[in-house]
């Protein structure tokens, strides 16, 4: 069983995939890490972003196993993903990755930004977990400061803004929900409410394909 997930950064996608990968026993992996390993090592190298052939290069020794999430939070390396997520090739090579580590049994969820709609279409379930950009600043910003880093709600609300649509506009795998997907709003919902309402639509779609 796979669980895709999508939405637009800090609406609380990550948050919701490792509480249902650890409620139904499945791996999870945020594809979002894959594409900021890819920018913070050629950022650590001082190589250029726009260069397909060199981000691919790296994107082939990337070891899922070693993805670390507190090293690759920044806002520069966020930055930096999302303008080499433009480049086809590379995309090419971390969706293939991403396929891969779709096939653990007994399942597997992934969130990103085209896990439905390109990674794994076939996947039974889909969810599309969004916010308003001021909710998902508010608790990007609280966040950062409760792990004791600076955070200004005005740049992160600049920030979220400016990636949403850098995202939602590219012409290669824009984020956009699937047809199919299962829209979560999560603006009044706090994440137990969140978690419940989709753990509610697996377990429907669980028990439709039971029989
Ligand atoms: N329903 C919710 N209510 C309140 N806070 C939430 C909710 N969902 C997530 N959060 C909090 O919002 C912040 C962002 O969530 P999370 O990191 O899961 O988002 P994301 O979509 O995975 O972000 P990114 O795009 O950076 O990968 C976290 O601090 C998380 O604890
Ligand atoms: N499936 C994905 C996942 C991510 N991206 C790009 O990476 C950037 C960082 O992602 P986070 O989830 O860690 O915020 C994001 O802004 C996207 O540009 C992607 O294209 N596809």
């Amino acid at each position: 069983m796979i669980i895709a997930i999508d939405g637009p950064a800090a609406s609380g996608k990550g948050t919701l995939a490792r509480r249902l990968a650890a409620h139904f026993g499945y791996s999870h992996l945020d594809t979002g890490l894959t594409y900021r390993a890819v920018a913070a090592a050629l950022l650590a190298r001082g190589l250029p972003l726009g260069d397909e052939e060199i981000a691919i290069a790296v994107a082939r020794n990337l070891d899922l196993a070693r993805l670390d999430r507190d090293m690759l939070s920044s806002h520069e390396i966020g930055e930096a993903a999302s303008r080499i997520a433009v480049l086809q090739g590379l995309r090419d090579e971390l969706v293939a990755l991403q396929r891969n580590f779709a096939r653990h049994e007994p399942g597997a969820v992934l969130d990103g930004r085209d896990i439905g709609t390109v990674v794994c279409p076939q996947a039974p379930v889909k969810l599309y977990v969004t916010a308003k950009p001021e909710v998902r600043a508010r608790r990007r910003t609280d966040e950062l400061l409760s792990k004791g880093k600076d955070a200004d709600y005005g740049e992160i609300l600049a920030d979220l803004k400016r990636r949403d649509q850098r995202d939602s506009n590219r012409s290669v795998a824009p984020l956009k929900p699937a047809e199919d997907a299962h829209l979560l709003d999560t603006s009044e919902m706090d994440i137990e409410t969140a978690f419940r309402a989709a753990v509610d639509i697996v377990d429907k779609v669980q028990r439709s394909k039971a029989g």
